[in-house]
């Protein structure tokens, strides 16, 4: 569960403050796809990146399961992450170096080393292959992949750790509408499959029936919370 209360975010604005996040209590459950939208400079980005212990607020808690991340150190956060966050931005930001398969194992390099741990992403990596429907191209680099296909990697990646949360920036920005109803009918399957709590930001609502709730910001505030769309 991600449950974040009283959530104001500020950033300096020549002599005075912009309030990028004002006093914002919101909750994504677990197993839930948990819509954000608002206008442009509404603070969706700014919020998610609270709630990915990007950026600590000024005020407020940022609740990951039991641990408020708002109270973490840096190196605390960092670690947070490691074990229990996952990110999807805009773009997959993959490398483009590697194969498919290698972005997920990448992440049994970070945090444990042990044989173990190894072999449990590496299962993971080929399960989560399975789940985004890229088996038979497992082997190809970003560059032999489409724009959805990479995509699909960088959800993949997101959730080879097994997160209990996970974020979700725009998945759909560089997708037709096709490619993108995709995307967000895996990311509602993957959620709903694997319990994880995601809250996921939207400009447009060309893909509502993807999403469990929707909270409207706007202007820093959540005007609207938990509008149930299914
Ligand atoms: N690093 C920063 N420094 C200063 N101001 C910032 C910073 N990041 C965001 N802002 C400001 O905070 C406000 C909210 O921005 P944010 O990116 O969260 O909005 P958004 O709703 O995600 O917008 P968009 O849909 O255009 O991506 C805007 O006024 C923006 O200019």
């Amino acid at each position: 569960m991600i449950n974040l209360q009283d959530v104001t975010l500020t950033f300096p604005d020549g002599d005075s403050r912009l309030i990028a996040v004002d006093d914002v209590s919101l909750t994504a459950p677990d197993g839930k796809v948990t819509g954000i939208t608002g206008p442009s400079g509404s603070g969706k980005s700014s919020l998610l990146a609270v709630a990915a212990t990007l950026i600590r607020p000024d005020t407020g808690h940022v609740w990951i399961d039991d641990v408020d991340a708002a109270a973490l150190t840096p190196t605390q956060a960092a670690a947070l992450r490691r074990e229990q966050i996952g990110i999807v931005f805009q773009q997959p930001n993959l490398l483009p170096s590697l194969t498919a398969r290698e972005q997920l194992l990448v992440m049994a390099e970070l945090g444990d080393r042990g044989r173990r741990h190894r072999m449990t992403v590496h299962r993971r990596a080929d399960d989560l292959l399975d789940a985004v429907g890229l088996t038979a191209h497992a082997h190809k680099r970003p560059g032999q992949l489409s724009g959805g296909q990479r995509q699909r990697i960088a959800i993949a990646r997101a959730l080879v750790h097994a997160p209990s949360a996970l974020l979700v920036d725009e998945p759909t920005s560089a997708l037709d509408h096709q490619r993108g109803s995709d995307i967000m009918g895996l990311i509602h399957r993957l959620t709903h499959e694997r319990g994880t709590a995601t809250m996921l930001i939207t400009h447009d609502l060309a893909h509502a029936d993807a999403l469990d709730t929707v909270t409207t910001i706007n202007d820093g505030r959540a005007s609207h919370s938990d509008t149930v769309l299914a």
